[in-house]
């Protein structure tokens, strides 16, 4: 030993305890890369970011590589260090004050720091370590995969399976929620609500979304033709149901502007049969199908309106993609009679007056309510239920954090109700 100089020894101490602070901070930088904004990068072929990638696709590899590195840098500087102390201490000195000293350094030079540096900058640090490591990992292959056989083994004893238990790196839908959510100011504000709706879709089913059959304006073929052509002359909608008596023998539906071929001012020309005749076939809908198959039904299928029916095959009213979209985007305010009279209107001290047919998603949305979406669809549905009969005087009564009090109703169904959420007083 004493045929090597000192500084050469210092020199050699320096240069591995940055090797260890290299080991140090590449692992910390690899194990807190973005494992999306890696993604991103490897998509846009970054070349650090691809080796990265594939390293972090084994990380029982790279945890491997990286810490027998890592050991083997910090043995040979404890050895190197004792050498050094050596030639200047007893040998009992040596004992004391090598192991204070070499921690300490150890600690700040070759752990702390480092790793302190790769949690804040991980891509700086874990992009050009990977050029580093991939060498490394296949030099140290036999090694690794020696020392990754053993502890599997320890594992095993211990009743674990690390080979199996791969770090699974897909996202929940919750996951994925709170990342939107988190991303602030990165998405602007309306495409991160678009983005929100986007992943609530799976929550809904057609039935939430469609005008009930007693909403629905249609054709009924049973009618005078007079009666069909003022309806057809009259409505704001473009595509109508046609049925036959009941909204449950639906035909078809007539988009109007195939009905304006054969409309020509004269009523004479125009038949019940010239009308069935321009139909397109109704396309049914269970309720229950989610919003999201729904959608790419809507687009595989080239529809627009679509007829719900239940699990009896009762039509219950018509799904439109337009309505569909609205869950995403927002109110695209198309429909013209929906302005002209508002379902929910806010009356003195926080009551709201909202019709009955009024569907409990809006009203939650609309007023930032939490009534119960699990049973009933409509205010209707829930007072019903509620009472277990239509009653037969204007009663007022609570459920939950809300006081019911109904406005106006006819034999079969509650037409207004005024509600008011009770705030919850200390
Ligand atoms: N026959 C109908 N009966 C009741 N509501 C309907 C009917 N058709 C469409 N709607 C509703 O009117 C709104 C507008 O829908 P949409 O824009 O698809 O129909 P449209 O205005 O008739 O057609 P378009 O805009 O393509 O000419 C939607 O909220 C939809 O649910
Ligand atoms: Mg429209």
């Amino acid at each position: 030993m004493d045929a090597v100089s000192t500084q050469l020894l210092v020199v050699i101490l320096v240069g591995l305890i940055i090797c260890s602070a290299f080991f140090s901070s590449s692992e910390t930088g690899m194990l807190s890369l973005n494992r999306y904004r890696l993604r991103h990068l490897v998509k846009k072929e970054h070349k650090g970011a691809t080796l990265a990638s594939n390293l972090l696709a084994r990380p029982e590899r790279l945890i491997g590589v990286i810490l027998i590195g890592n050991n083997l840098v910090n043995i040979l500087i404890a050895m190197v260090g004792t050498a050094i102390a050596e030639r200047y201490l007893s040998e009992w000195a040596v004992i004391v004050v090598a192991p204070i000293a070499l921690t300490l350094i150890l600690l700040v030079f070759a752990e702390v720091t480092p790793k302190s540096i790769a949690a804040i900058f991980p891509e700086r640090i874990a992009f050009p370590a990977s050029y580093v490591l991939q060498p490394l990992l296949l030099l140290l292959y036999p090694f690794v995969l020696v020392v990754n056989a053993i502890s599997n083994g320890l594992a095993r004893l211990a009743g674990i399976d690390l080979a199996k238990a791969k770090l699974s790196d897909h996202l929940r839908p919750e996951e994925l929620r709170t990342v939107v959510d988190e991303a602030g100011e990165l998405i602007p504000d309306h495409h991160q609500g678009m983005l929100l709706n986007v992943l609530d879709l799976e929550k809904a089913t057609v039935e939430d979304i469609m005008i009930p059959r007693n909403e629905v304006i249609g054709i009924d073929l049973d009618d005078d033709i007079e009666d069909i052509m003022e309806l057809i002359r009259s409505t704001e909608y473009t595509r109508l149901p046609v049925f036959e008596g009941d909204i449950n023998n639906v035909v078809g539906v007539l988009h109007l502007r195939n009905a304006a071929r054969f409309i020509q001012g004269d009523n004479s020309t125009v038949t019940h049969d010239s009308i069935r005749e321009h139909c397109s076939e109704p396309y049914f809908i269970p309720e229950s199908t989610p919003l999201p198959t729904q959608l790419m039904n809507f687009q595989q299928q080239k529809r627009r309106t679509a007829i719900v029916v239940d699990e009896y095959g009762e039509v219950q009213g018509i799904a439109t993609l337009v309505d569909l979209l609205e869950e995403i985007v927002g109110d695209f305010s198309t429909d013209t009679a929906e302005d002209s009279e508002p379902d929910i209107t806010e009356c003195e001290d926080d009551w709201f007056l909202i019709d009955g047919s009024t569907s409990i998603r809006d009203i939650n949305r609309q007023l930032g309510w939490t009534l119960s979406t699990d049973g009933p669809k409509t205010l209707n549905g829930i007072i019903v239920e509620y009472l277990e009969s239509i009653p037969d005087a204007l009663v007022s009564f609570e459920v939950g954090n809300y006081r019911f009090e109904i406005v106006e109703l006819t034999e079969t169904r509650i037409e207004k109700a005024k509600v008011l959420e009770i705030s919850l007083q200390a």
